[in-house]
């Protein structure tokens, strides 16, 4: 794990933006097409803000979140909506969103058709990850019910995951969709969330899932 410290979240949140729209460079430049998959939740709005004005051939670019809410778009709380409102726009409008939802009232009876849509864009290009202080990682929560599952080498693509820290029902990308990225950043603020990724790297995975994807991680923090 590689540990990047920056003077303040202004800073860092810039720099990193900057430094993720540098990978997706690279690979549109070698590859003709890139797939960018990202966190939900509080932390990386900014960054998105700064992605969405960056000049790139967003028309290849393919974007995906880590795990998703099991909610309508409607919802304050859907992922998807923060993508929307906050990625997807200006520049970034053309990207491709590859869904990690579908309407229905539970995540199960539309995994096979969602984990189709996301196999043509794995591995994962660029990978940005949030973390909770509990120690999880996309929808990897430890003590969830799919967890041993999500964990295990031959995992699927995506899996339901039911938390009680989670609220509502989750479908998230599996430890080895995660970890088989080509290249791996964890975004967290605070001192809280420092003192849990270093705990994270002496802990078994089943109580840290960071853990899974820490060894060829960039961790970007600030206070
Ligand atoms: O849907 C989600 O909640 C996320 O994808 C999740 O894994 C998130 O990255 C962490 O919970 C950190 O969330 P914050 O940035 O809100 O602290």
């Amino acid at each position: 794990m590689n540990f990047v410290e920056y003077p303040d979240r202004d800073f860092l949140m810039l720099s990193l933006a900057d430094r993720l729209a540098g990978e997706l460079a690279d690979f549109l430049r070698r590859e003709g097409r890139a797939s960018f998959c990202v966190p939900g939740g509080t932390t990386p709005g900014p960054i998105f803000d700064t992605l969405s004005g960056v000049d790139l051939d967003w028309a290849n670019v393919s974007v995906f979140l880590n795990d998703e809410r099991w909610v309508d778009e409607t919802s304050p709380r859907s992922n998807t909506r923060l993508l929307r409102e906050r990625l997807l726009r200006g520049n970034a409008l053309h990207a491709k969103l590859v869904p990690l939802y579908a309407q229905a009232d539970q995540p199960e009876p539309m995994l096979e058709e969602l984990s189709a849509g996301l196999e043509p864009h794995l591995p994962i290009s660029v990978l940005l990850l949030g973390m909770g202080a509990d120690m999880h990682t996309a929808s990897l929560f430890p003590g969830a019910d799919r967890l041993a599952e999500a964990l295990a080498p031959d995992a699927p693509i995506l899996l339901p995951m039911r938390a009680e820290a989670a609220g509502e029902p989750r479908i998230t990308l599996t430890a080895p969709v995660l970890a088989g990225a080509m290249n791996i950043h964890i975004l967290i603020t605070g001192a809280e969330k420092r003192a849990a990724l270093e705990r994270a790297a002496s802990l078994p995975v089943q109580e840290a899932p960071v853990a899974a994807v820490l060894k060829n991680a960039t961790v970007h923090w600030a206070e």
